[in-house]
């Protein structure tokens, strides 16, 4: 059995960890951390819990994280960077669901998230945890950055595209929507029903964070750096992104096979038939990355549509797919989840 830690167990992102490994058949939880419900049992906080999970929420420094084989650190940015060092050094692999590892450029890192990194020397070491283009580097890695919500719908949807190169890369468009459950579980005015639900607009369109990281992937793809406008906004409803990606064609081909075979040994990414929509309820819950590609009026124009549950495939779902991947487990180990609908 795996020794499983999980830092941040009260917030979203956390507590779909514990959702998803209260079913793994290879893990055993042995500690959750939480600094204001210390001492509290987890399925107190969490009844949906109940039954599943029987663990207390103890301090980060009461919880004996070195004798885990594995961290998981479900903190807002900044906190990994400062932990994960001695976690190393005692032979635990630690995966960061935060961008603190994300970046490779320092100072841009820097620059995007305001302050100075507290370990950069392990930056370039950590594995980018996009396992559909990172694989065989995250089998023998020790740190990974686990990717953020909107850069895995995105990167998704414009890899195959890129890789074969078939788009004009200087004029990439991603126009994203967001459930509400992407912000945390912090009080936030921004949050609070009234002022989320029945209502609908874009954010951080002179710059968002997931810029830097998003450009990153597709440049690495591309072999050059890309030129990319991104849109988030913020939708009413709990779960789910939703990515409308344009493009220029390059080149005349058949977009669905491109597709198709570009993913056909992925089991946490579907192709749709042509003509699709996918919808972020079909993803409700589940690691999957639902995928369609159009070509309005046979133009130059290609439209790929990208759907995924940020907390799962967005977050705590891949980081369990970067585990079992890290540990030689089956990659759909305790993420074989049929999504929920209505
Ligand atoms: N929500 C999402 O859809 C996604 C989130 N992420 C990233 O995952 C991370 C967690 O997100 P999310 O779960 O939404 O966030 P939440 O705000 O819901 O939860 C944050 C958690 O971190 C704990 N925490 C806060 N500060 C510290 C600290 N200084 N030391 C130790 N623990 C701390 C909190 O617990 P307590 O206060 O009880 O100690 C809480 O459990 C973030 O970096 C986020 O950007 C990535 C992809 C998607
Ligand atoms: C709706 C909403 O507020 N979403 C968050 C994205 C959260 C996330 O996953 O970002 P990191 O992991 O990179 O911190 C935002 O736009 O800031």
């Amino acid at each position: 059995m795996i020794k499983v830690g999980i830092v941040g167990g009260t917030g979203y992102t956390g507590v779909e960890l514990l959702r998803l490994l209260a079913r793994h058949s290879g893990v055993s939880l042995q500690a959750v951390t939480s600094r204001k419900e210390a001492g509290m049992k987890v399925a107190e906080m969490y009844s949906s819990l109940r039954g599943w999970v029987d663990l207390v929420f103890s301090t980060p420094e009461e919880a004996r994280l070195t004798e885990c084989d594995v961290v998981f650190f479900a903190t807002p940015n900044g906190i990994a960077m400062q932990q994960a060092r001695e976690l190393l050094d005692a032979g635990v692999k630690v995966i960061d669901l935060a961008a603190d590892y994300r970046i490779k450029d320092l100072a841009e890192w820097s620059k995007w998230y305001g302050m100075q990194h507290a370990s950069p020397e392990l930056v370039e070491e950590a594995v980018y945890g996009l396992p559909e283009i990172n694989r065989a580097a995250i089998k023998g890695a020790r740190l990974i950055a686990n990717p953020g919500c909107y850069p895995t719908a995105v990167q998704l949807g414009f890899l195959p595209l890129i890789e074969a190169g078939v788009i004009d890369t200087t004029s990439l468009i991603a126009d994203c929507k967001s459930g509400v459950s992407g912000a945390g579980r912090k009080a936030e005015v921004g949050s609070l029903f009234a002022e989320a639900g029945d209502n609908f607009k874009a954010y951080g369109v002179a710059g968002h964070r997931h810029l830097p990281e998003i450009r990153q992937g597709l440049a690495r793809a591309a072999g050059a750096s890309v030129d990319l406008t991104f849109v988030p906004h913020l939708t009413p409803l709990i779960r789910g992104i939703h990515a409308t990606l344009y493009a220029k064609l390059t080149k005349d081909v058949d977009l669905q096979a491109l597709f198709e075979l570009r993913y056909q040994n992925e089991a946490f990414v579907d192709v749709l038939p042509a003509g699709s929509h996918p919808e972020t309820r079909s993803v409700r819950g589940a690691n999957t990355c639902r995928i369609a590609v159009h070509r309005p009026q046979g133009g130059d124009t290609v439209v790929v549509l990208s759907a995924i549950d940020n907390l799962v495939k967005g977050a705590a779902g891949q980081a369990v797919q970067n585990m079992n991947i890290l540990f030689d487990l089956p990659e759909s180990m305790g993420l074989d989840i049929v999504p929920l609908l209505p």
